[in-house]
C-alpha cells in the first residue's frame, strides 16, 4: 500500500466533492482546501470569468500549479475540480501524492443537482445532458486509473455519506500513517 500523503476527492461536477469535502473535514479536524476555490482566491476571479478571460487552457494551467502546490506536504484534504484528471501530470501527482477518493455520480443526478447552476461555464449551454454524458465517457476512466477507492454516495445525504466515508478512511487511509 503507498505511504499516507493527502486525502484528495475526485469525480465528476455535482459528484459532492466540495459538499462532501466540507462535511469530512469536520469529522476529521481537518481544512478543506477547494481547488476550485484556491485558484478563484489565488487569482481574484471565479471561474467562469477565468474561462471567460483565458479559455479553458487559461483554467487549466492555474488548476495544474495550485493542485501541485496544494499537494507538496502531507495530510491536506483536497477537493478537486471535475476537470483536475484530465492532464496526465496532475494524474501522476494524485497517484504519487494523494490517497484518492473518487465520488462516481449518474447524469441524471448531476442534472438534478445542478439544475440552477450558473457558475460552471462547461454547463452553461442548453444540451447539458449531452455535455455531461460526452464528460462521463471521456473522463470516466481517468477517475478509474487515480482511485484508491470508489465510493458511492447514492441515495446517501452528504453527512451520512461523509460519515460513512470516515469510517471506510479509519480502515484505509488513516491505518497508513496520516496525521488527521
Ligand atoms: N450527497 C448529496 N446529496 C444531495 N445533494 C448533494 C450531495 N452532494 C452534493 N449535493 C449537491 O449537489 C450540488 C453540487 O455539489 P458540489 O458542489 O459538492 O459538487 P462538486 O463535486 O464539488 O462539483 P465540481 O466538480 O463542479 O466542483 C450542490 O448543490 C450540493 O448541495
Ligand atoms: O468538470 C469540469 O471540467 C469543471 C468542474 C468544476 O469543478 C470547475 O473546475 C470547472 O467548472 C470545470
Ligand atoms: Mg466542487
Amino acid at each position: 500500500m503507498k505511504p499516507a500523503a493527502n486525502l484528495v476527492l475526485v469525480g465528476p461536477m455535482g459528484a459532492g466533492k466540495t459538499t462532501l469535502g466540507h462535511a469530512l473535514a469536520e469529522r476529521l479536524g481537518l481544512h478543506l482546501h477547494d481547488l476550485d476555490r484556491a485558484v478563484e482566491l489565488a487569482a481574484g476571479a471565479s471561474v467562469a470569468d477565468l474561462f471567460a478571460r483565458e479559455g479553458e487552457a487559461g483554467f487549466r494551467t492555474r488548476e495544474k500549479a495550485k493542485l501541485a502546490e496544494l499537494l507538496a506536504g502531507d495530510g491536506a484534504l483536497v477537493a478537486t475540480g471535475g476537470g483536475a484528471v484530465l492532464d496526465a501530470d496532475n494524474r501522476r501527482i494524485l497517484r504519487a501524492r494523494g490517497f484518492v477518493v473518487y465520488l462516481p455520480v449518474d447524469v441524471a443526478t448531476q442534472l438534478a443537482r445542478l439544475a440552477g447552476d450558473h457558475t460552471r461555464p462547461l454547463l452553461a449551454r442548453p444540451d447539458r445532458e449531452q455535455v455531461l454524458q460526452d464528460l462521463a465517457a471521456l473522463r470516466t476512466p481517468l477517475y478509474r486509473e487515480v482511485a484508491d477507492l470508489v465510493f458511492d454516495t447514492t441515495g446517501l445525504a452528504a453527512e451520512d455519506a461523509a460519515a460513512q466515508l470516515a469510517d471506510r478512511l479509519a480502515t484505509q487511509w488513516m491505518r497508513q500513517g496520516a496525521t488527521a
